[in-house]
Order: structure tokens, then sequence, then C-alpha cells
């Protein structure tokens, strides 16, 4: 039993303390009996949690019942879905304490980041819920006579309306604050959510979902049929993922995560995609690079969580001028990191799965393979799923590393002749979303970033998601369409415009 009575009702804390699906409105475990473990993945062995194998008929009763609560959703006031929003953010931030150890269980965050990222999303809720107010409560009214042969006889007024009920795939390694990304911007428009959680992720899914439930509970009661407009479905990704996302239901998809996006885009019908997927995020360091703000960085924005991030800097194209200076400092830092627990915070945990770790360490091995080694301060070392940091240097151009995503702590240095080959190297990757510059020249900063084929470059800074009000997107394998607060409003509405016809035109007087 923990302090908050909402959090236990999500569970079944007096028997396996295995965690509910929520289904039309109500806590259930599946009748298929069966429930799906996580492991820890600094004790493979060891079970973090528990969650309910959905069946496909369960699934279609989500739906169901999504779509009846989804018509009245959309009519509750703007203003009063920002307060239910706001209430389950107070939720959140009270059990903090009691969720981070959750997401430390499941995913290996240190306990200081897995709560930071549950404020986080408290600050997003909050965020979100009165930026849906300043972007969904003003439409425009546009004028017949600007267009050549029209008078002034046709207004179109213009709104943006909910799509309907979207499904929510957050991934593992932000299993609160991305599904909150979907959630909180869904449900302020008044589309319902259908959310999916990560199999390494789920308990900590659905303790953000437990708060919003609650704050829905405390609106409308427990038994109102209009609190199916949050849903939580359990089951492995690739048994129910292609229900969820091909559902003739389902008005939109919101999904992050790597590869498995593109085959849920193209098996997708004729339905909005939001799409953020994997990126090999370069940084490019020119001759007149800060070192000291560049190593800093580099080494924050490559090991931060192990490299688990879809921002973290993935490879380092450095000017010859500067690379045994560069490389010779990052690895000093490096090596002062700390291995170990996430429970004691240490700087670099294990990663996600044995899979994971074997990946890494294939990548690792073709660097070396193609001329590369590991940097004398920062040897090759692994434990299981831990992996202690790795600088690679002399990495070549043809090296797999250089143009695939390790998303572990391991980073590839490879030495340029100069910028412009930086830019040719790093923009002949299949991926595109982030991108950091470093040089103290503003304006070639600004060209360099231009020519840099990203959704978001960064100058002399580490690439970063946040803070959550700025858009985010990728360009080729890296995603389709923008997340950001606004931009995920703005994504999960449609323009619906309604057109006054006048008799005779009419001008307006002041
Ligand atoms: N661009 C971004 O915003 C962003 C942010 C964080 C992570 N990522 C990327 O996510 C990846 C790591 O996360 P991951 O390992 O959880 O990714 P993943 O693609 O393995 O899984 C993402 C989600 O998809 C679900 N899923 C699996 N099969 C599915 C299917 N057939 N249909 C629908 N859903 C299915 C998973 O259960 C999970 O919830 C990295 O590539 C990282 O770069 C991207």
């Amino acid at each position: 039993m923990g302090a908050h009575k909402w959090l236990d009702a999500a569970r079944d804390v007096d028997g396996t303390g295995e965690y509910y699906a929520l289904i039309a409105g109500k806590y259930i475990k599946a009748s298929s009996g069966q429930t799906i473990p996580a492991y820890k993945p600094q004790e493979p062995e060891a079970v973090a949690s528990l969650v309910q194998a959905c069946s496909a008929a369960e699934i279609d009763a989500a739906f169901a019942a999504a779509t009846a609560a989804q018509k009245k959703w959309r009519c509750v006031p703007l203003w009063k879905r920002g307060v239910i929003l706001k209430n389950a953010a107070q939720y959140l931030r009270a059990a903090a304490d009691e969720i981070a150890p959750v997401i430390t269980a499941e995913v290996s965050k240190s306990i200081k980041a897995a709560r930071d990222e549950v404020i986080r999303t408290v600050d997003l809720l909050e965020y979100t819920a009165e930026e849906a107010i300043r972007v969904l409560s003003v439409g425009e009214m546009v004028t017949s006579d600007a267009f050549p042969h029209n008078g002034r006889n046709k207004l179109s007024l213009v709104q943006r309306v909910p799509l309907g009920t979207i499904t929510c795939i957050p991934p593992f390694n932000y299993p609160i604050n991305l599904a909150g990304s979907k959630i909180g911007p869904a449900l302020a428009a008044g589309n319902a959510a259908m959310v999916k959680p990560p199999s390494s992720g789920a308990a900590s899914t659905a303790s953000l979902c437990a708060a919003v439930h609650q704050a829905l509970v405390d609106e409308f009661g427990p038994d109102s049929d209009i609190l199916a407009v949050m849903s939580l479905v359990t089951g492995r990704g690739r048994e129910i993922g292609d229900l969820l996302t091909t559902h003739p239901s389902a008005a939109a998809t919101s999904f992050t995560g790597g590869s498995t996006g593109i085959s849920v885009a193209k098996k997708a019908g004729m339905i909005p995609m939001q799409m953020e997927l994997g990126g090999n995020d370069p940084a490019v360091v020119a001759e007149d690079a800060d070192v000291a703000l560049t190593v800093s960085q580099i080494v924050k924005g490559a090991f931060s969580y192990q490299g688990q991030r879809c921002t973290a800097v993935k490879v380092v194209f450095v000017v010859e001028s500067l690379y045994d200076e560069v490389v010779a400092k990052v690895a000093d830092k490096v090596a002062a990191l700390t291995v170990g627990r996430p429970e004691d915070n240490s700087d670099i945990a294990a990663v996600i799965s044995k899979s994971s770790a074997d990946w890494i360490q294939s990548l690792f091995e073709d660097a070396v393979a193609k001329g590369g080694n590991a940097h004398a301060k920062t040897p090759w070392k692994r434990e299981n799923n831990l992996i202690w940091p790795v600088v690679i240097e002399n990495v070549s151009k043809d090296a797999t590393i250089t143009h695939e995503e390790q998303f572990g702590p391991i980073l590839p240095f490879v030495k340029v002749a100069s910028v412009d080959e930086a830019i040719e190297l790093a923009n002949s990757c299949k991926f595109g979303l982030q991108a950091s510059v470093f040089t103290k020249g503003a304006e070639r900063a600004i060209q360099i970033a231009d020519r840099l084929e990203a959704g978001t470059v960064q100058i002399n800074g580490a690439p970063s998601r946040g803070p959550d009000n700025f858009p985010f997107q990728g360009t080729k394998e890296s995603g389709i369409g923008s997340q950001g607060v606004k931009y995920s409003l703005l994504a999960m509405t449609k323009i619906k415009s309604t057109v006054i016809n006048l008799p005779e035109p009419s001008y307006s007087v002041a």
C-alpha cells in the first residue's frame, strides 16, 4: 500500500501488485488471465512490473466506449478540461516520490532524473491546460473579397475541432513525460486518448494515467461513462500494436519510438500521424569552437541517461586542428563519470535490455574492426546490461556507428578535414532529428545550421527535446509532424470552417 489511494486503485495492492488495464472507465484484469512482466534492466532476473495482456475484444471495447465518451467530452468547456488536467498534475506532483522509484526500477533511470521527469510532466500538463485555452479559443474570419471577382458577401468562420480518439504510444525512455506530451494535448483539445505504454515503463505510464483518471472521477463521479475518454490498454506491442494503430475508430496516432514507427505509419490508413522516431544526432565542431563549452555539452549530451535519449549526441565530427584536444578533454570527463545503480544516482546505469546491450557491443566491435579504438582512459567494459562509458577515437566514416543510432553510453569521434566534410557526412545519414554546431562565429553558425538536414539545430549546445513548449520534429526517418505543446494541440485538431453567405456584399464600418 502506498500513500495515495488513487495510485493504489490502479494496481492489485493486495495481491501480485500487477497494474490493471483501464477500459471503459474501469480498472480491469485482462480476461486472458495473463500478465506481462517487465524486468529490471540492472537485475535482468528481477521483475520490475506486471501489466495485463489485453485481448482484441478488450481493445474493441475500449475504442467503443472511448468513441461514445469523446462525444460528451468534446462538449465539456475548454476551461473545464484545463482544470481537470491541472488537477491531474497536482495528483502527480504529490506522488512524485512514490512514482520515481517505479520509473527507476522499470527503465534504470536515476532516482533524481526519474523525479525530474515526473515534475517536468506536471509542468507540461499545467502548461498544456493554459496553452489549449490560448490556441483553441481563437479562430479567424476569412472574407471573400480578398479573392478576385468576389465581393464581401461570404464570411468563413474558421475554428479548430478535435479529431476523435487518438492512439498514444510512448517509448520506454520517457514513459511518463512522453505519455503526458500525448495525453495532455489530446484531452485538452477534446479528444479521447487510447494509451498503449511501452512494455518496459508500463507501470510508470500507468501511474500517470491513474492521476488523470482520478481527476476525471473527481469531476464526473466513479460511474460516469465519460471516464472512458482515457483508456490504458496494455499488451505486447507486436501483438496489439497493429490493432491500436489501424483500428477503424482510431482517428490519429501519436507515436514516439524507433523504426517500428515507420512500419506503423506505412500500415495506417488515411489518418494523421505524429511520428517522433530515432535519431543519430551529430555534433559538428568547427576550428573556432569554444573548447571548454564544446566538451561539457558533448559529455552531457551524449552520456545523460547512458545515452538512451533520442536527442543524445550520437556522433562527433571534429576538424583536424581541434581533434586531439577535444577527444582528450572529453575522455577525461567521461572517465570521471560514476557507474553503478540508478538507485544511487550513478551517472551511468544499465541499458534497457540485453538486446540493446548486444547491439551497442556489436557497434563498438565494428568500429574497432574498421580502425577505431577505445580511448585509453575509457576502456570497453560490460557486465550484463551495464556498459561502462566509452569514447571511441579514430572512428572510420564507414563504421556502422557513424550512421546508426547506438542508444547507449559509447560515443564515436570522427576526424574531418573541414566543416564542409562534417556537414556532408551528417547529411548522408538516414536520420535528421537534431544536430549541434560548435563555433564562436554567429553568422557562420547560422550558415552551418541552415545546411544541416535536421528538424532542429542547436548552436553551441547539446541537442534537447525540451523545454516542452518548443517545437520538436525530425526529418527523413526521424519522423513526421511536430511535437511540443502548441504543435501537438494543432496536430490533434483539424480546421473546420462555417461559411456565412450574405444576400449581398456587406462592408463593416468602424
Ligand atoms: N524523436 C523522439 O521524440 C524520440 C523520443 C524518445 C525516444 N525516441 C526513440 O525511441 C527509441 C527507443 O524507444 P523504444 O525502444 O521504446 O522504441 P520502440 O520503437 O521499440 O517502441 C516504441 C513503442 O512502440 C510500441 N510498439 C512496438 N511494436 C508496435 C507495433 N507493431 N505497433 C504499435 N506500437 C508498437 C512499443 O511497445 C513502445 O510502446 C529510440 O530509437 C529513440 O531514438 C524518439
